[in-house]
Order: C-alpha cells, then sequence, then structure tokens
C-alpha cells in the first residue's frame, strides 16, 4: 500500500521556485494497478520519484506498507526502495556492455540478503534472472547485449529487472512510450499478468488506450490531483460497475 498524505513538492533554483505538486492526497491499495496521466509538466514523475522514494517531498507524508519514511535515512530508504519497488522507464536504462542476464542480475547485488532472505550467492541471483527472464518469455536472450534487441525486448529486460527482486510495487514510468502499438500491447499483457499474480502497479502514461487496462486513473493538472476513476470492474476493490468512477473535477484549459 502507498499512501500519500497533503503532499507538497516545490523544487527551489537560486532564481526561481516551482510548485511540482500541491495538496495531494492518495491511497493505492496492495494489487492495485493505477495509471496517471496529465499534461507535460504537471507533475507525473515528481510524483512517481516520492512514491519510489527516490526524492522527498517540501510537505507530507509518505508511507510505503504501513512504514512512515518521512524519519528514514538515506540508507535505510535505499534498502526499502531495494526490496519493495521495482522500476520500469521509457527509455528502458539498461547498461549496454552488459549481458540481458546480467542487466536483470544488478538490483540483487546491491542486496545484502537475496530477494527471499539470505545473501545471494552467484548462483542463487543467476537463477533468480534466469527466473524473471522466463516470465517476460525472454529465457532465449539471457547472453544477447541490449544493442541486439528490438524496443518491446529491451522492455521486457526492463521488466525483469524490475521483477527479479520480488518487490511488492512496480513503478512505471512511461512504459509503453518508446513502442509501437503492437510492443506497447505485449508490454501491458505482461505488467496485467504481474498485477493478476499480486503486484501493485503505478504507471504514467500519455496513451488513453493504455491507461483504460488499468483499475484506476488519476489525472493530473498543474501538480493538483484533478480526476480520480475507477476503470474496471474489480471484486477485489469492491468495485462493480464503472461508474463507480469519481471524477474530482476536470481541467478547464488543459496545456496539452
Ligand atoms: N529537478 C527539478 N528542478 C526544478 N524544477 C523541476 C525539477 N524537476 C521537475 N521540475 C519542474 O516541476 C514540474 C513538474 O515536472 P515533472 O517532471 O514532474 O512533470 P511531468 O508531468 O512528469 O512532465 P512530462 O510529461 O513532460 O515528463 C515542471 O514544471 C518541471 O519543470
Amino acid at each position: 500500500m502507498i499512501k500519500l498524505t497533503n503532499i507538497e513538492k516545490v523544487y527551489r533554483t537560486s532564481s526561481i521556485e516551482t510548485l511540482a505538486l500541491t495538496n495531494i492526497n492518495l491511497t493505492i491499495n496492495a494489487g492495485e494497478f493505477i495509471s496517471i496521466m496529465g499534461p507535460s509538466g504537471c507533475g507525473k514523475s515528481t510524483l512517481m520519484n516520492l512514491m519510489g522514494l527516490l526524492d522527498a517531498p517540501s510537505a507530507g507524508q509518505v508511507e510505503i506498507d504501513g512504514r512512515i519514511v518521512m524519519q528514514y535515512r538515506d540508507k535505510e530508504l535505499a534498502l526499502l526502495r531495494n526490496q519493495q519497488i521495482g522500476f520500469i522507464f521509457q527509455s528502458f536504462h539498461l547498461i549496454n556492455d552488459l549481458s540481458v542476464l546480467d542487466n536483470v542480475e544488478i538490483p540483487l547485488l546491491y542486496r545484502k540478503g537475496d530477494a527471499t532472505g539470505p545473501r545471494s550467492v552467484g548462483a542463487s541471483r543467476r537463477q533468480l534472472a534466469q527466473e524473471a527472464l522466463e516470465k517476460v518469455g525472454l529465457s532465449n536472450r539471457m547472453k544477447h547485449f541490449p544493442g541486439q534487441l528490438s524496443g518491446g525486448q529491451k522492455q521486457r529486460v526492463a521488466i525483469a529487472r524490475a521483477i527479479v527482486g520480488r518487490p511488492s510495487i512496480i513503478l512505471a514510468d512511461e512504459p509503453t512510450g518508446n513502442l509501437d502499438s503492437a510492443m506497447g500491447n505485449e508490454i501491458m499483457a505482461i505488467l496485467q499478468q504481474l498485477n493478476t499474480e499480486g503486484s501493485t502497479i503505478v504507471m504514467v502514461t500519455h496513451d488513453e488506450t493504455m491507461a483504460k487496462k488499468t483499475h484506476r486513473l488519476i489525472r493530473l493538472f498543474d501538480g493538483a490531483m484533478v480526476g480520480d476513476s475507477k476503470l474496471i470492474s474489480d471484486l477485489r476493490f469492491g468495485i462493480s460497475d464503472v461508474s463507480a468512477g469519481n471524477v474530482i473535477s476536470e481541467p478547464s484549459n488543459p496545456k496539452s
């Protein structure tokens, strides 16, 4: 579960102050698949960075799985992030000099314990990485390098890397943004499958079609939450009808 309470984020440089997020109150339940949409600059990545513990809010509280993280030190944040959160980015962020298998192992190298407890020795790391690659249908490309893969395949490697440590939360920042629609649909199908198996997924997207495949759509505008709609019937969350959608307010003059 991710709970954001009264979040505000201000970026300050010597000459300018930008209010990137204001008055964000949002609870994402365990097992939900939610999408976040809004025009460029409205604060989507900032929100993801706060949920991913990559940045701290200027005010308000961030709670991850019942832990209020505001008092955590950097080391503790890094540990929590490594164990609980998997990241997927639009531009994949793979290391070109490493094989597919080595790329997927990376999050496990930063662990004191392995995905399930004791320190991960090379063999068990390898095993976990192979399993993650099998899950995304890439077991036949383990020895390839990122430069030898299609965009969709690269994103599948990135998903394998995100799930290798078995995090409960996956944060995906425009995961289909660099892909054609066929590859984008493949990636969405994998994310939907991971969600069915229990992962909580938060996805930023500019694509309404992709957003409609998720349970719930959050709309941001100028740093504020302007919409929160239930999209797909899902009995796990007591939602029986898409009309349960609750639009807070629509932006009157969206920038894009
Ligand atoms: N490190 C930073 N320093 C100063 N201002 C920043 C910083 N990061 C983001 N901003 C500003 O905060 C606001 C929100 O940015 P953010 O990247 O979260 O938007 P976004 O919705 O993800 O945009 P896009 O869809 O274009 O990626 C913007 O006005 C941006 O210029």
